[in-house]
Order: C-alpha cells, then structure tokens, then sequence
C-alpha cells in the first residue's frame, strides 16, 4: 500500500483545531506529513495545552485519514505545544515560593464553593502537597469557621527584617482570611480597592513560605473585586463551581467569560458540579436529581473546559463544615473518593497548563503529580 501525501494534506482540509476557525492545513497547524509504506506521521503545532484539544485533534486526524484516504492506514500523530502571544499569560508579580495560585470561583452565591475550596485544600494536604489558602470573600468569609480556626488571629513575625502576617494553620493547611481583620458578626462593606488593598496585603505582606497550590476563594459574582485580583495576582488558573441548577449555570457560565476575557485571561482548569444529587445517608443507594441532571457538566462540555467531577448533597458535608472539619478528611467515605478523584483532575490541568511556564515550575509540578498520592485510582 502506498499513501499519497497530497491526499492527506486534502483530508486534513477537512478538520480544524478546537477553537480555530480555519482548516488545520491553512491554519498551519499542520507543520509535516510524511508517509512510509502504510504508515503516516502528521506532526502538529498546537497554541494550547489543553489536553481535551489534544486528543480531540489526534482523533480527528486519525478519523480524517481513514475515512477520506485509507482505512488501513497506521496513523501516528506528533503534537507539539508553541505558544503565541495569545497564550494565557501569568499577570502580576511573582510571588516567591508560591508555585501555584488557583482561584475558586462560582458566579452564583451559596453553590458551595467555600466547601469545595476547604475540601480541596485537605485534600492537596493529605496527597502531600504544601497548600494555603487565602479567603478573598469579603461578602461572607466562612473559611475560619470550615477549618475551626474563627477565633484565631495571625501573628505577627519578622522575615529579612520586615514584619510579615503568618497564615493560621489547621489540618496542614495555612489560611489567611478576611475575616480574620473583622469582628464576627460584623457586616464588610469594603469598596473594591480597599478589598484589593486588603488582599494583596494578605499575599504580599505575608508569610507563606513554600506553597504548591494557593487556594484563592473569591466571593460570588463577577465585580470589581474579581478584575482587580485577578490583574494584580499571578493567578495560574481557575476552578469554576457550580449546582446543575439553570439559575446557577448560567452564572457559571458568566464567570467562564470573565477568565477567558482577554485583559484577563486566566484558564479555566475545570467545572466541579456540586450538589449534584441529594442522597440521604441510609439509603445511599438513592439519588434524587433535585437541582437538575449533569447541568455543569454539559456546561463543561460547551464551553470545551475539562469536567473535574461531581459532589453530592449529604448532611454530613454541611454538618462537617459547621463543625469546621472538612468531611474529606474523613477516610475511606464516598465524599474523600469524590474530592480525591476532584483533586486528582486539578493537579492534572495544573500540569497541563503549566507545560507553557517557564520549566522550573512546570518540571516541579510534573514531579509532584507523578506521587503515588496523585495517581491513586
Ligand atoms: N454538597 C453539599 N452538601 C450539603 N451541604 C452543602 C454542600 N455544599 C455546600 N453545602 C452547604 O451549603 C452552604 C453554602 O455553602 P458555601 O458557604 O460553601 O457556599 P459558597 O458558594 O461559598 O457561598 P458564598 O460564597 O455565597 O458565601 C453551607 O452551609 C454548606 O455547608
């Protein structure tokens, strides 16, 4: 069997990259073709690391020449990541020993992002990595209660002659929250750039010494507050979460809009569904769909953003972040299954995300996530 290249090249005509409008021939993606026997190597250049565009490509390429050209043909697809200066860039000045900042997002209030951000933050703690987490809902801050630390004020301690705030620690995760600086009880009515003050006070003037992973916990919406942080901080990607709820959804979908925006530009590393079903802890068997079915993650799949899992409804989770002990710390129960597979997938896109970093962090990272912690299934 011999292939014809230019048959190929006609075949990929008819293909293009996720998110580009030309063919991927014109587009240039397609930088070589080469044939040998019944063998083809196509090598591709891709603008980003997604790994979902990726594979959807090598797919594509692979259905293109056994449909159009030979079905037989033994296809190999070399896929090389060049970044262009649309690529997501990190804004801001770099934070020494902070190697990742993630922001918790969710456009709707009271969908669980709170909850979510503590359990991911025990979760990335019992995996082995060193995480903090720096609670930037001046509307409502309940990380303290979560991790039982609301009566705690961060001390005060000297670093290289400058006095520095040291995060308050508990269950091997350092926080700094807004709620730290304000009476309980008390209603914040913080203008955006005092609230920015205030954050980037709470990154810069801080003690946080090494980090893997910076939880940042927004407050709901898409304001001011979020521009201003997500300008001054160098934040690698984003986490969306969100109820299957249509109300939810479409907030979720706002907040998408607002990363990917081009004065922002700040990935989108994933959606977590929450509250995806109720089920009543003796009969966990049943699962009442009361928010709607696998709404966040169809939103997932329509924004083209990687789908990192689905929490449940259960007592427990609300009980366990009222008693301020994050219910993923709890062993072998089906909730640290769900935030362990959630927390996995996050590691996974950081990595992926991280390939167009400078290599320092990237190889860090890719180190990390090969731990047994990471790739237990
Ligand atoms: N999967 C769940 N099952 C049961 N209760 C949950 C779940 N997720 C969150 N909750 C509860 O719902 C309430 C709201 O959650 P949380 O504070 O995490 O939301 P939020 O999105 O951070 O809210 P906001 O940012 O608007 O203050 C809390 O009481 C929490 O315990």
């Amino acid at each position: 069997m011999k292939l014809d290249r230019k048959e190929i090249l006609k075949s990929l005509e008819t293909i293009s990259v996720a998110g580009e409008g030309k063919n991927m021939v014109e587009s240039g993606a397609v930088q070589n073709v080469m044939t040998f026997g019944d063998e083809v190597v196509v090598d591709l250049v891709l603008q980003t690391p997604a790994l979902h565009i990726k594979k959807r490509a090598e797919v594509d390429v692979m259905k293109a020449i056994h449909e159009h050209v030979e079905q037989k043909a033994k296809v190999k697809v070399n896929i090389k990541i060049e970044s262009t200066s649309k690529k997501p860039e990190i804004k801001g000045k770099a934070i020494p020993g902070i190697s990742n900042i993630i922001a918790v997002a969710s456009g709707k209030g009271g969908v669980g992002k709170s909850t979510v951000t503590a359990n991911l933050a025990v979760t990335l703690s019992k995996m082995g990595f060193k995480v903090g987490i720096l609670d930037a809902d001046i509307y409502g801050p309940s990380i303290p209660m979560m991790f039982d630390v609301e009566a705690s004020r961060p001390l005060s301690v000297n670093v290289d002659g400058k006095s520095k705030m040291k995060p308050v620690e508990n269950y091997g995760v350092k926080i700094l929250s807004i709620g730290f600086f304000t009476q309980p009880n008390q209603a914040v009515i913080w203008r955006g750039p005092m609230a920015s003050k205030a954050l980037n006070q709470m990154i810069f003037d801080a003690a946080w010494g090494e980090l893997d992973f910076l939880l940042v916990d927004l407050p709901p919406g898409t304001g001011d507050i979020h521009l201003s942080i997500m300008q001054s901080l160098p934040v690698t990607g984003s986490v969306i979460v969100s109820t299957p709820q249509n109300v939810a959804l479409a907030d979720a979908k706002k907040g998408v809009a607002m990363f990917r925006q081009e004065s922002i530009n700040v990935p989108v590393l994933g959606i977590i569904e929450n509250m995806a079903y109720f089920t009543p802890e003796e009969l966990p068997e049943n699962k009442y769909y009361i928010f709607g079915r696998e709404g966040a993650k169809n939103l997932a799949k329509d924004i083209e953003a990687p789908f990192l899992g689905e929490i449940p409804l259960v007592q427990s989770l609300r009980e366990s972040g009222d008693i301020g002990r994050p219910a993923a710390m709890q062993e072998s129960t089906p909730l640290e299954e769900a935030f362990e597979e959630i927390t996995r997938g996050m590691v996974q896109e950081t990595v992926n995300r991280n390939q167009s970093l400078p290599p320092t962090e990237a190889i860090k990272i890719t180190t990390m996530a090969g731990c047994s912690a990471v790739n237990k299934k």
